[in-house]
């Protein structure tokens, strides 16, 4: 059976814009945009773990706020479970440790960009709930 892997992603949003980030060339989905987070450890509530990933991917402090949605989608090389939440910056600082770029996108603008396959449900959800 297929790798069942829970991953949370985090929603940060600033004056009104939304931080996407796009993955490195050299992972699984290259190159595809994403929201900064990554795998649940085992006894890590998805709450720790958002904080814990964006310290590491990018030495940013968060407060993490309402969940969105839990969504799962079936690659090729696993199954993820996307959740994700939405989350406020506490330190004013990203810096790059993984991705290969950023942008902030207001909600209407989130379709212009090349979402991993399993946050289309979530871009869609928050581009109706703006
Ligand atoms: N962080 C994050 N991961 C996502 C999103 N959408 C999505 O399909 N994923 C996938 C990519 C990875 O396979 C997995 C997250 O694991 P990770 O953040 O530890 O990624 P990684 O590149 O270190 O993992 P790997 O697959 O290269 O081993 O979930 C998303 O919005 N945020």
């Amino acid at each position: 059976m297929k790798k069942y892997i829970k991953v949370v992603g985090a929603v940060i949003v600033k004056e009104g814009k939304i931080l996407c980030a796009q993955r490195n060339k050299n992972t699984s989905l290259p190159l595809m945009w994403e929201f900064p987070g990554g795998k649940i450890e085992e006894n890590e509530s998805p709450e720790n773990a958002l904080k814990r990933e964006l310290m590491e991917e990018m030495q940013c402090e968060i407060s993490v706020g309402d969940k969105i949605v839990t969504t799962v989608h079936e690659y090729n090389f696993a199954t993820i479970e996307l959740t994700t939440f939405y989350a406020e910056m506490l330190n004013d600082q990203i810096v790059l440790e993984e991705h290969a770029d950023l942008k902030w996108l207001s909600p209407n603008e989130l379709g212009t960009i090349e979402w991993a396959p399993a946050d289309v449900e979530a871009v869609e959800k928050i581009m109706k709930d703006a």
